[in-house]
């Protein structure tokens, strides 16, 4: 297709992911390179992507190029290959840590405005927003998402199966969601018959005119809506739910996606926070207010802000917090030995991998005694809640699934540019007064859509385009033809949006051949139920769902298909032609790297980055025909499927083998995959030697790789390391370094 050299760009990201990056960059490398291939790479950590924003505060030897930008460009481009594994979304309070660890590092970046009253700390407060959240996803994922487990992790996993809790019909575990006043109940959605501009307006009930958003603009085909949360509704619901949980005994724990929703449910959070410990916070309020505690950021802001005070001054502070939870239910911890409960931060605990666990662990969350509890689970907003209920109740009326007979659930979700709830960060408002909150045609100044909303409500707008939903009906369309199962749109005709997506979606299927396809819309609780009555009968269904759902959905089923979501393939096909390769469908898990720091194990799980490395490498041998690249794409899919059948996933316990030794095996099994096929004799000659020398030392290289573990490890910080201190404790054998050095030269 072009005559430029063909090149993966594979990021560099943060935490886990980023630490077996260290190991992993110089395997590919030895094998990329016989193929001409290139390995660039793009640093979209936080830490990279603070810098970024702030040249003007740095050196010119600290300044670093906006690579999410550049990367955001290239998703436009047809040859465009990106490896991109996840990423943190911060929340505020990992920002700010972020921002620390830079500013001791040298760096003179500006302190985070907490709360910014000058002009000056706005413009710095709207410079960090910008890292806030899911900030580098919306950018990428210019193409809509198909994740699916391989059909070599399922076989692998009937024969290994991961272990599930039990549950039982006594289970109490339940979802509690909003009834009333949430953003389903009052939604209004429409579909724009030309394109045109809108702005978002607020009419006060004292006569004023707030614009909130000046101008967005929509184009033929587009669907639009309108949703607000009441501030009194949710604070009702919690009271009651915290009521209900006191009074019934069960604990009580929050679920919500303050990350990804990174305006919306940091409010939603800290509304939780401050009911729960309302005596204190009517107590202390003008205290509060003076140190500017933002409980949004949970309580763990609270309690560092509370650390300047004078000690007998803390300590009445900690004892009225403390005193609240006598009349309050059990919260679930997310660290009971150190006290750390489900409210200390709400990048804790995220929706979409907590409610899995929970599902996996038969119904149960740790207490704040170090035990497993059945939990009332609390997600506020019911438009998506519904399905864990429905779950819940499958699983106490039919008992555990069972990982070695379950059938499977692949996604294919909407989410092309900025669909939905992705793009809704700069349309999302918490209101200042009570008025109507308009959706206004700014040509005929016609009001589209109307809410009538009060002061501390939260409205907001979402989008999605009409050309990515053809995209996604088209992918949805595909794969069924492809894998040959049926494919469910989980669609709900009583919520507006859905219902727009509806019409939408029928229209869509006729201009594709779906003769002899079985596809199907249903509401979201009907979806579940029918395809958990497929999954226990061994029978697979394709989920076509919209973004949150693809969120939801795609760490729920690998979870309880799989143990871990990270044995996902993730692709997205970019719209305009190219390829972004998503690492497994999970996070960063911070929990990793502690202890790698405390004990030189890395239990993260590179079989994502492995998978998606076969898919790209694929692409380039289509795209460049390339047939080096299609030998290497299909050799390393053979690989991993022996890393799967001899089982050398890394462990989780310190002294087994880890990622490093994992990745081991991966090259030593690509190597021989290599050296054994036929087809190119250039490359069979190049990793014969490969091969035979892992294949000689590899008792020394696994010794190697597990004489360093036990001890604790200096990766020279958190959010910015030292990439040459990641190389050192990444690459701790020598034999096998020299293995791969003599490959390359
Ligand atoms: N695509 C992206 O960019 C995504 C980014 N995130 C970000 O990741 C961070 C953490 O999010 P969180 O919700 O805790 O979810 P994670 O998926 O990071 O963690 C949940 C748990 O899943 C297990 N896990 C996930 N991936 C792997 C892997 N490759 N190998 C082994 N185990 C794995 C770990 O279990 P155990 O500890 O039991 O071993 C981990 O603690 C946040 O900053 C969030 O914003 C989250 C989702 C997607
Ligand atoms: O963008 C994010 O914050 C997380 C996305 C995520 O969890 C996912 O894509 O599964
Ligand atoms: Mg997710």
């Amino acid at each position: 297709m072009s005559a430029q050299q063909p090149t993966i760009i594979y990021t560099l990201t943060d935490e886990a992911p980023l630490l077996a990056t260290g190991a992993f960059l110089p395997i590919i490398r030895t094998f990329t390179d016989s193929a001409g291939i290139k390995i660039e790479t793009s640093d979209i950590s936080v830490a990279a992507r603070i810098l970024a924003e702030f040249p003007d505060y740095l050196t010119d030897e600290q300044r670093v190029p906006d690579n999410l930008g550049e990367l955001g460009r290239l998703t436009q481009l047809p040859e465009t290959n990106i490896i991109k594994l996840p990423n943190i979304s911060a929340s505020v309070p990992q920002l700010v840590a972020a921002i620390k660890e830079l500013q001791a590092k040298g760096y003179e970046l500006p302190d985070f405005p907490q709360d910014p009253k000058t002009d000056e700390e706005k413009e710095i407060r709207d410079r960090y927003a910008k890292c806030l959240g899911s900030a580098v996803n919306p950018v990428l994922r210019e193409g809509n998402s198909d994740r699916r487990a391989p059909k070599a992790v399922k076989e692998y996993v009937r024969k290994h199966p991961h272990s599930m809790g039990e549950w039982s019909m006594a289970s109490r575990t339940h979802v509690a969601h909003m009834r009333h006043g949430d953003f389903y109940h009052g939604e209004k959605s429409m579909t724009a018959d030309r394109a045109c501009k809108v702005k978002m307006e607020l009419l006060t009930e004292s006569g004023k005119t707030i614009v909130l958003k000046p101008e967005v603009s929509l184009g033929e085909g587009d669907i639009f809506d309108s949703m607000f949360m009441s501030k009194k509704a949710l604070c009702d619901f919690y009271e009651e739910q915290m009521e209900d949980a006191r009074k019934t005994g069960v604990m009580f724990s929050l679920h919500v996606k303050a990350t990804m929703m990174k305006v919306s449910h940091p409010i939603v959070f800290g509304h939780a926070v401050r009911i729960f410990y309302k005596e204190a916070f009517a107590k202390h309020q003008e205290l509060f207010d003076e140190l500017g505690v933002n409980v949004n950021n949970g309580l763990g802001d609270l309690y560092d802000k509370i650390e300047t005070l004078p000690s007998s001054q803390r300590d009445e502070i900690i004892k009225d917090l403390h005193e609240c939870h006598e009349h309050r239910p059990e919260l679930a911890m997310v660290d009971s030995a150190r006290g750390i409960s489900n409210f200390h931060s709400p990048s804790d605990v995220i929706v979409d991998a907590s409610m899995p666990a929970m599902i996996r662990s038969g119904g149960k969350m740790y207490g704040a005694d170090g035990r497993t509890k059945d939990t009332k689970a609390v997600i506020p907003e019911s438009t998506f809640a519904r399905i864990y209920q429905e779950i819940i109740n499958f699983c106490k009326t039919n008992g555990a699934f069972d990982p070695t007979t379950m059938g499977t659930v692949p996604n294919v979700g909407l989410m092309a540019q900025k669909a939905e709830e992705y793009g809704s960060h700069d349309k999302t408002f918490e209101i200042p007064e009570a008025g109507d909150a308009n959706i206004v045609d700014l040509d005929t100044g016609e009001v589209l859509l109307t809410q009538h909303v009060e002061a501390g409500d939260i409205w907001r707008m979402c989008t999605v385009k009409d050309q990515p939903i053809r995209d996604w009906v088209k992918l949805a369309v595909t794969r069924a033809r492809d894998s040959g199962m049926p494919v469910l749109f989980w669609l709900d005709p009583y919520r507006p949006h859905e219902n727009e997506l509806i019409k939408k979606v029928q229209t869509c299927l006729k201009d594709h051949d779906t003769s002899g396809l079985d596809i199907q819309i249903m509401s979201q609780v009907r979806s579940m139920r029918y395809t958990l009555e497929r999954l226990i009968r061994g029978l697979d269904t394709i989920a076509a769902t919209g973004n949150i759902l693809r969120d939801y959905l795609t760490d729920l089923f690998p979870i309880l298909e799989l143990g871990t979501s990270a044995k996902m393939l993730s692709i997205v096909p970019l719209m305009a032609g190219g390829g972004l390769y998503e690492t497994g469908a999970g996070g960063s898990a911070p929990k990793h790297v502690k202890q790698l720091v405390e004990e030189n194990h890395l239990r993260w799980d590179s079989l994502g980055e492995f998978l998606a490395l076969a898919v790209s490498l694929e692409d380039v041998g289509r795209k460049f025909d390339n047939k080096q690249a299609a030998i290497l794409a299909k050799t390393l899919d053979a690989a991993t499927g022996k890393l799967l059948e001899n089982n050398k996933n890394p462990s989780r316990k310190t002294g087994e083998l880890d990622n490093r030794g994992s990745q081991f095996y991966l090259a030593l099994y690509w190597a021989q995959e290599l050296a054994a096929q036929s087809e190119d004799a250039d490359l069979q000659k190049h990793f014969a030697a490969l091969a035979e020398k892992l294949a000689e030392t590899e008792e020394t290289i696994v010794q190697e790789l597990a004489e360093v573990q036990g001890k604790q490890v200096d990766i020279g910080g958190h959010y910015a390391p030292d990439l040459d201190k990641i190389s050192a404790v990444m690459r701790p054998s020598k034999t096998f370094d020299d293995a791969l050095a003599a490959t390359v030269d």
